[in-house]
């Protein structure tokens, strides 16, 4: 059995190279803009969700087939299209390459593999099965949907603040590390929850910081 590492990788502004146009390309396709990434689809035709992204020039799309030399370069690399010969020579090119590659159709040949995604913000929980049941990853991150609510989102911004706050602030490694413990401790969540957190004014902010400065 393969071990996969779970990583958060930046793919802002990296250029990352999609073979095939299909429903599985598209999945692929979504999950990358929203990481920011910069798409190029390689492939003869394109759902009509892509050929949207492409007129609105959110993605580039080369209208053919995939030819040796199109993924030179790339950050990342999926091989999406529904031909297995075409997905195997893309996945030999990338390892050619030292590029990550994704195969949708025989995930062995690639070096690594997509999980479910959910997202609240700056929260992101990402399911694998490593393989073994792609549709059960579907449902599994369809239950972590329903028990992670709206709340965490509100919640997380409220930590990055306050972290920055500090880390800002605080030279001292002894008092940073205190603060960002005792912030941890804060029923917010909770609250946020019930409805009833009122945002910290930068008033609030310092005198918080001061008072446990001190502790
Ligand atoms: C190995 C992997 C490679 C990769 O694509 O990275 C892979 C491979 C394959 N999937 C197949 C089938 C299905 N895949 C889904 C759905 C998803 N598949 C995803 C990931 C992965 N699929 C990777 C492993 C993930 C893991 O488990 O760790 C998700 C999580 C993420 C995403 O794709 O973005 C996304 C859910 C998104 C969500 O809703 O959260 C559904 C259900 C559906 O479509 O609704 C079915 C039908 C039901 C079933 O078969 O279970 C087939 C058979 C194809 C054939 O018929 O030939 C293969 C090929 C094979 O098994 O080798
Ligand atoms: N990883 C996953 O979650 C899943 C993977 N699969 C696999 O993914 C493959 C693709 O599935 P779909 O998107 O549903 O297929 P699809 O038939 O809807 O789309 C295939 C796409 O590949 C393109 N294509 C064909 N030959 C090409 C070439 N030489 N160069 C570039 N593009 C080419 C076609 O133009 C088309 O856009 C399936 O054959 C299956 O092996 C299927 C279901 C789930």
């Amino acid at each position: 059995m393969t071990v996969y590492l779970p990583i958060m990788l930046d793919c802002h502004g990296q250029r990352c190279v999609v073979i095939g146009g299909g429903r599985i390309a598209e999945r692929k396709v979504l999950g990358l803009l929203e990481a920011g990434a910069s798409v190029t689809v390689v492939s003869p035709s394109i759902t009509d969700g892509l050929a949207k992204l492409a007129e609105e020039s959110a993605l580039t799309w080369s209208k053919r087939v995939y030819a040796p030399g199109d993924i030179r370069g790339a950050f990342l690399v999926y091989a999406a299209s529904n031909d297995v010969e075409v997905n195997r020579k893309v996945a030999e090119e990338a390892h050619a390459y030292g590029i990550p590659v994704n195969v949708a159709s025989e995930a062995e040949r690639g070096s690594f593999i997509t999980p479910g995604v959910v997202r609240r913000g700056r929260l992101t929980v990402a399911v694998s099965t490593s393989g073994a049941g792609p549709g059960a990853a579907a449902e599994i991150r369809g239950l972590l949907e329903e028990t992670l609510g709206e709340e965490y989102g509100p919640y997380l911004e409220f930590l990055h603040h306050m972290r920055t706050e500090i880390k800002q602030r605080e030279e001292s490694h002894e008092v940073r590390s205190r603060l960002l413990r005792k912030l941890g401790t804060l029923d917010v969540l909770n609250k946020i929850r019930q409805g009833t957190f009122i945002e910290w004014s930068p008033e609030a902010v310092e005198a918080w910081i001061a008072h446990h400065r001190e502790e």
